[in-house]
């Protein structure tokens, strides 16, 4: 089962927590304590695929809310930063947001700046008193590259419910590229390593010459690859049984 984490980050009344609480039980709840960080968990199932989801609210008032950023910022897979329309003070403040979540991003992952977030503009039921325009949301949302939704958690639930969903499934999307790249990586390092080790020049026909025994789990895709590893000039002979994922043999072939 899929963890994923979302934080939901925005000034002081733009709206997070009713925005949340929206998504998770359907309802509209006119007041919310805002006094304390919170952590909700939901299980629920996307593209038939189990996932436990934590969504951290932090609290925007007092003396936390002065270190809020830095937390979610490392913690969360993915964000949902919210504004008010009618107050223009919180749509600079989501700007300034985006801005230190890219920048915290550069600098704790090692330049992995694209982590999924999603620009939401609150309270269009508020559009008599808008101060932000819906083409300045998504002007900024592109200069981003994050999605971006105008929304009212007072009025309607599937608006807000499609972009959680639409969310998720980038972060999902996100994870499996990472650990692609991570696997990736991976078996670049043991063609390497064969290389150094053994002194093979050409990793694919030495794979070809030397494997053995090819035990496939089609459920899984992965198979057992038992190498026996010969060196030229004797009996000295080598027995190294790997387990490695499919993707992962394909392109140490392939490297
Ligand atoms: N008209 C309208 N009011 C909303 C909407 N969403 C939230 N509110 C109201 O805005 C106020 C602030 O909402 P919260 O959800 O507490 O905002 P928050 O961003 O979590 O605020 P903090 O916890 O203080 O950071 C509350 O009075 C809500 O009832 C909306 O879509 N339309």
């Amino acid at each position: 089962m899929n963890d994923i984490k979302l934080a939901l980050l925005g000034s002081e009344g733009a709206g997070k927590s009713a925005v949340l609480v929206r998504f998770l039980t359907r309802r509209f709840i006119g007041e919310y304590a805002s006094n304390s960080n919170s952590l909700y968990r939901k299980r629920l199932s996307i593209d038939g695929r189990q996932l436990n989801l934590e969504i951290f609210d932090p609290c925007s008032q007092g003396a936390e809310s002065r270190c809020i950023l830095e937390e979610p910022v490392k913690w969360a897979d993915g964000f949902v930063v919210v504004y008010n329309i009618s107050d223009r003070a919180s749509f600079l403040s989501a700007k300034d947001t985006l801005r230190q979540i890219r920048e915290a991003r550069v600098e704790s992952c090692k330049g992995e700046a694209e982590v999924p977030v999603c620009l939401v503009g609150n309270k269009q039921d508020l559009c008599h008193a808008r101060q932000v325009c819906e083409e300045e949301g998504r002007s900024v949302a592109q200069e981003n590259r994050c999605h971006f939704q105008e929304v009212s958690a007072a009025e309607n639930y599937q608006e807000i419910a499609n972009l959680f969903t639409k969310l998720i499934r980038q972060v999902m999307e996100h994870m499996k590229l990472r650990a692609d790249r991570r696997r990736y990586s991976g078996s670049k390092s043991m063609a390497k390593l064969i290389n150094n080790v053994f002194g093979v020049g050409n990793t694919e026909d030495w794979l070809r010459e030397h494997t053995e025994d090819l035990e496939y789990d089609s459920g899984t895709l992965t198979f057992t690859l038992l190498c026996k590893l010969y060196t030229h000039s004797a009996r000295f002979q080598w027995q190294q049984r790997t387990v490695i994922d499919m993707q992962c043999c394909e392109s140490s072939i392939v490297c």
